[in-house]
């Protein structure tokens, strides 16, 4: 829903910018243009051939059939005919449907991956307006829908194809007939339009509800700790069982209107061209003898006028879902990006691990800065601690050093050179971050400290847990470094994981060493065991930490108090306390909350 309450489905979109969709996605299609070219020839085939059969049985029935004379070599050679023709048929039919697929779902998986890499360059500021659930249903849902919309190309080709031929037929049978048939031509269309209108309505309710649906669920399954812990089960079953019903009833409304009028609506009309066409050729039997061929051959060739027209109506229902689908689509692939530019040309290499800010401002939305005229210098090996009050700037700092987000003024600098000037690579491989939750992906333990990189020897993925003290807890796993990791490695505890991520971060020898509340989540006796894994961590390497609690930054070699995004004390732990500034009254509540 948008804010004003307004489904996205029910946005109407001019001719022009109808027309600017189908072109943006064109291309996508004329990549695979094989596959739809033989599938429309195939499709063109295919109405021959439901004319062309007719005509032959026409033939037979008139000719073969009546004449006794007939021998049973010519009975056998229209068989034969009749039976190549069908097979013919069928084959046409299979590559028709599986070309056309194949073609619409190689454009959609060729739309997925170009979503997909275009996500990794837009910048976290893109995550930051977009939600999750939205960018999700963007490379799944609306490419599945992108599905029907090709498929409606399909049937009104087909559709024409069909009608087309069967109306050539049908006029070198009949032209008064056809005529006739011809007026059936405007009220099928006034019955797509009509059609279309209202199961679009009841369509976009019923994608409304699901997704409806789909965010509930998404919300109680990600909630479900605090859900339980405020025992809120009962009240959240009910809410899903209503949002539930909803939904099934408005599948239910999509059901009985599909059931009504998709095919019984065109059955009906076929009918009545059939009844018109026996009454015409009865009526013509009274004073010339007509063929009962001709009437079957007449009759399938209204079959061949009518049937597709079901396939025309059904699609149709998607071209608004295509149409929203696919702007959705095309705003992700030409979002601007956002990302921090680096030169990535340059051959600069990280060797020591100097950092320095120079009066940095940095906002994350136009005229609001959150960090203000930043400055300090982190000398090789040194650790630099950031505390303050929530909200203070703390990650931002770390965030723009992280090059997460471009800052807008003054410089950062590493080993003296511009950090702009350092390949993306070099920085991400020589600045391990570790942050308060850290993140295990699916597979193993380790896997999980290789991070995929096949050239890391078990050896280094030993070692490197070892070093942090994460071998001990994995030496007690029943499959040691091949325990399974599911769920995020929600069945590890937290500090677990975070050894984990110690492991995943040493193991690349980073010179630069970030800790943004690494140990925020642990409990005080956790915590202590892995200072000293972090103790061990930190030598050699530059390193910032951000830390709530200071007790874990007293040995830093300087402290600095971020207050709404400015440096207002720095100094050593002893320094600052006998400043008697904010962090000695910080210092003061939570030796008071310790004791
Ligand atoms: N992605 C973002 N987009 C917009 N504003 C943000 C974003 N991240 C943080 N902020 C804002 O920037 C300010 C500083 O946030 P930051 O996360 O740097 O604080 P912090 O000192 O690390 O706080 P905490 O100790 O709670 O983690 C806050 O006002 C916050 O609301």
């Amino acid at each position: 829903m948008t804010e004003k309450g307004k489904s996205v489905w029910s946005k109407s979109f001019t001719f022009k910018e109808q027309w600017l969709i189908i072109k943006r996605l064109w291309p996508y299609a004329l990549q695979f243009k094989w596959q739809f070219v033989i599938a429309i020839l195939a499709a063109a085939g295919l109405s021959v051939l439901n004319v062309l059969l007719p005509r032959l049985l026409q033939f037979y029935m008139d000719h073969v059939l009546t004449n006794k004379s007939a021998s049973l070599q010519i009975l056998l050679a229209f068989a034969g005919l009749y039976f190549l023709g069908t097979l013919l048929k069928a084959g046409l039919q299979f590559i028709q449907s599986f070309s056309y697929s194949m073609g619409a779902e190689r454009s959609l998986e060729k739309i997925r991956v170009d979503l997909f890499a275009k996500l990794q360059q837009v910048g976290m500021t893109f995550f930051d307006q977009t939600p999750a659930g939205a960018i999700i249903s963007r490379v799944t849902n609306d490419t599945k829908t992108l599905y029907n919309f090709w498929m409606l190309f399909l049937s009104l080709l087909v559709a024409s194809f069909s009608i087309i031929s069967a109306v050539i037929a049908m006029w070198l049978t009949d032209q008064m007939l056809t005529s006739w048939m011809l007026l059936f031509l405007p009220v099928l269309c006034l019955v797509i339009i009509y059609y279309q209108k209202f199961s679009s309505k009841i369509y976009r309710q019923m994608r409304e509800l699901l997704s409806h649906l789909n965010a509930k669920l998404n919300e109680d399954l990600i909630g479900i700790d605090i859900i339980q812990q405020f025992r809120q089960q009962v009240r959240i079953q009910k809410d899903f069982e209503k949002t539930n019903q909803k939904y099934f009833q408005s599948r239910l409304a999509m059901i009985k209107v599909e059931s009504l009028l998709l095919y019984p609506v065109v059955t009906l009309m076929f009918l009545l061209a059939e009844g018109i066409t026996l009454a015409h050729f009865g009526f013509k039997s009274q004073t010339i003898f007509v063929q009962a061929g001709l009437i079957y051959a007449f009759i399938s060739y209204l079959q061949a006028f009518f049937n597709p027209m079901s396939d025309v109506m059904n699609y149709l229902t998607f071209f608004q879902d295509g149409m929203v689908a696919g702007s959705r689509i095309i705003k992700i692939i030409d979002e601007p990006l956002k990302i921090p530019i680096q030169n990535e040309e340059s051959a600069f290499k990280i060797t020591n691990g100097k950092i320095e800010f120079k009066h940095v401002w940095f906002a994350y939305q136009p005229g609001k800065p959150i960090l203000k005229d930043i400055s300090f210098v982190a000398y090789p090996g040194q650790t630099i601690a950031f505390v303050g009050q929530t909200g203070s700037g703390k990650s931002s700092t770390i965030n723009t050093l992280m090059r997460f987000y471009e800052f807008q003024k003054g410089s950062i600098e590493i080993d003296d050179h511009n950090i702009r000037e350092y390949r993306q690579q070099e920085l991400r491989k020589k600045i391990g971050l570790v942050l308060q939750e850290p993140y295990l992906f699916y597979g193993d333990i380790a896997s999980n400290i290789r991070m995929f990189d096949q050239k890391m020897t078990d050896l280094q993925i030993k070692q490197a847990a070892e070093f942090v003290q994460a071998d001990k807890f994995i030496a007690d796993l029943p499959e040691t470094y091949h325990q399974p990791v599911s769920e995020r490695g929600m069945t590890y505890s937290a500090g677990q994981r975070q050894l984990l991520a110690f492991a995943r971060t040493i193991v690349r020898d980073p010179k630069i060493l970030i800790l943004d509340e690494a140990t925020a989540n642990l409990d005080t006796q956790t915590e202590k065991l892995i200072q000293k894994s972090l103790a061990k961590m930190r030598k050699n390497r530059t390193t910032l930490i951000v830390a709530h609690r200071l007790s874990t930054i007293e040995d830093a070699d300087l402290i600095l108090v971020l207050d709404h995004g400015q440096i207002v004390e720095r100094g050593t732990h002893q320094q600052l306390l006998e400043l008697r500034g904010q962090y000695f009254k910080m210092y003061q509540l939570q030796h008071q909350q310790n004791k």
